[in-house]
């Protein structure tokens, strides 16, 4: 595949997520890109009515593109639980019933990880623990343009939950290796093994 370049200069991070925002800023940071995001330009969020990561990726990145007129980056993730046939998945945001927080809407990340525990209790005290994060990045281009890449970190599910660093699912989540959760390490620890990481590297090499 032949790739377009992107020449320094502003993007949007085509996501409403603050834990993703985050974690892409710091990603960027090296590459002299000036980020803003969909939610700093108060684009609206897009229903994600695709069945793939690939497809809401590029449906949230097409989004920002045409209402922005500048290059958008959107990340499609989810949590793959090998015992539960990949559930959630695609539809990993939605398990998190949307509550209000103090005035501001947000997601009960708690109650999604406890959905997840349940269904594996369920399947008793030997039931396979493993799990994949999926982190689908696409890059589009005002004039439809775009391109997609694909990360994945290999891991394990813990109970109970441990850390308050990161975000979503992340005190769950015990990489590969490690005997401590992505809400337990500290961003540069969690970005030298991470789906989000994985898929950013792939594009750097296609596109920066
Ligand atoms: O669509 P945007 O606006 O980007 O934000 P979102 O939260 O709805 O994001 P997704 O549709 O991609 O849903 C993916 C969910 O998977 C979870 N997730 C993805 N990456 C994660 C990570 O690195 N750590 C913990 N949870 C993660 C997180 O809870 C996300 O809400
Ligand atoms: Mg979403």
């Amino acid at each position: 595949m032949t790739h377009r370049e992107l020449s320094p200069g502003k993007l949007v991070i085509a996501s409403h997520n603050a834990g993703k925002v985050r974690e892409i800023r710091a990603l960027l940071a090296p590459y002299g890109i000036e980020p803003v995001s969909a939610g700093d330009l108060g684009l609206p969020e897009p229903e994600e009515t695709g069945t793939t990561f690939r497809d809401n990726a590029l449906l949230k990145a097409h989004a920002s593109a045409s209402a922005s007129g500048l290059p958008a980056l959107a990340d499609d993730s989810g949590l793959e639980v090998a015992a539960l046939g990949g559930r959630p998945g695609v539809y990993t945001a939605d398990w998190a019933e949307r509550q209000p927080y103090e005035g501001e809407p947000g997601r009960d990340w708690y109650m999604a990880m406890g959905k997840v525990e349940g269904l594996l209790a369920e399947q008793g005290p030997d039931a396979d623990r493993s799990a994949c994060f999926v982190c689908t990045l696409a890059l589009a281009w005002p004039d439809g343009h775009a391109e997609v890449f694909e990360g994945r970190a290999e891991g394990s599910l813990t109970w109970p939950p441990r850390g308050i660093l990161g975000f979503g699912y992340d005190p769950v989540f015990v990489p590969i290796g490690n005997s401590l959760t992505y809400a337990e390490i500290s961003p540069e620890e969690k970005h030298a093994t991470s789906h989000r990481a994985d898929a950013f590297a792939k594009l750097v090499a296609g596109v920066f």
